[in-house]
């Protein structure tokens, strides 16, 4: 049976099994913008508390998705992501209306799923989450059909996470915020059909959490459990209105502008001439549709957090 071999080291100090309980720890060590010894980190938390625990650390993007669904088949139950939302996907994706539960450390950039569900930031309290933290289930979001946890978009959204992964720049809030001031004055917007109305746009996102991560409230009354997505559209606005749109996103007050609608919904339509960039949870995702269905899938994902 597949809990016979003991593959934590710890094993050979504590004579504990493993049991389809036993959380397996997927590390991507190219997440967040501090160094943190993750590894290190969970192997200290378990043995000062004689846990036992499975740590796999990822060696190229997707591996998540490879582990996740290694470790799935051979009966574990309880998954941890070690990074941030872009590792959120990869390893929630494989968990989707299954009877597995899975839990956060935030050790990424933003961090928004972590945030939204109140995950403490500092990784030991979120490791003791991961073993004494309460069972709960939330809502997912598809787009187009591929999973997203957080948000999922077009627009100038979709344009920065491009440049990000592309333009080779280190990770964190400042270089992204670098990023988004290089490409904010020239963005141009762009022409839809919103739920069958036509709708120019300078970004449209569909949000399962209530933020974009580092506490930038794209969708500040959304809600994991309510069996809805909540979407923002950010309209044409004068350049000069950056500023205030940057300080009611990081306020929670976007509903605020004049230049935002705001819907609420099971599903969303937005089609265009051309096939059109998107990201989900901030990890673009190149053209592959002129149509984006924007759907929820309500209590697909059990947590314990
Ligand atoms: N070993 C790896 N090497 C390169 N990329 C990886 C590896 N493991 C995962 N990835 C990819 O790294 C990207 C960034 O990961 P993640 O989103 O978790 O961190 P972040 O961007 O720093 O945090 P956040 O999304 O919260 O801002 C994701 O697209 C993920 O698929």
């Amino acid at each position: 049976m597949v809990f016979s071999f003991l593959q934590f080291n710890f094993s050979q100090i504590y004579p504990i099994k493993l049991s389809s309980q036993t959380p397996v720890f997927i590390i991507n060590p190219i997440a967040g913008a501090k160094k943190v010894n993750s590894k290190k980190l969970i192997e200290e938390f378990l043995s000062n508390n004689k846990l036992m625990g499975i740590i796999e650390t990822t060696t190229e993007k997707n591996h998540g998705k490879t582990l996740t669904k290694k470790y799935f088949e051979e009966g574990f139950r309880h998954f941890v992501a070690v990074g941030g939302d872009g590792t959120v996907n990869e390893v929630a994706s494989q968990l989707i209306n299954t009877e597995a539960y899975f839990s956060i450390i935030p050790l990424g950039s933003g961090n928004g799923l972590a945030r939204t569900l109140k995950i403490p930031m500092n990784p030991n309290e979120a490791l003791d989450k991961v073993f004494n933290g309460k069972k709960s289930v939330m809502d997912i979001g598809l787009i187009n059909d591929l999973p997203f946890f957080c948000t999922a978009g077009v627009g100038f959204d979709a344009h920065c996470a491009k440049q990000f992964a592309t333009g080779n720049h280190s990770r964190g809030l400042w270089n992204y915020i670098k990023v988004i001031l290089s490409g904010y004055f020239s963005y141009q917007t762009n022409q839809s059909i919103f739920c069958e109305q036509p709708k120019e746009y300078f970004s449209v996102t569909f949000a399962n959490a209530n933020q974009f991560g580092n506490n930038a409230y794209i969708a500040p009354d959304a809600v994991l459990d309510d069996n809805q997505l909540d979407c923002t559209i950010i309209e044409k606005h004068p350049k000069w209105y950056g500023m205030v749109m940057g300080y009611l996103l990081m306020s929670g007050k976007i509903r605020q502008s004049s230049y935002v609608e705001y819907y609420r919904g099971t599903e969303f339509s937005l089609r265009h001439n051309e096939k059109i960039l998107m990201h989900i949870d901030g990890d673009y995702v190149e053209p592959f549709s002129d149509n984006i269905i924007a759907q929820t899938l309500p209590h697909a994902l059990k947590l314990i957090i």
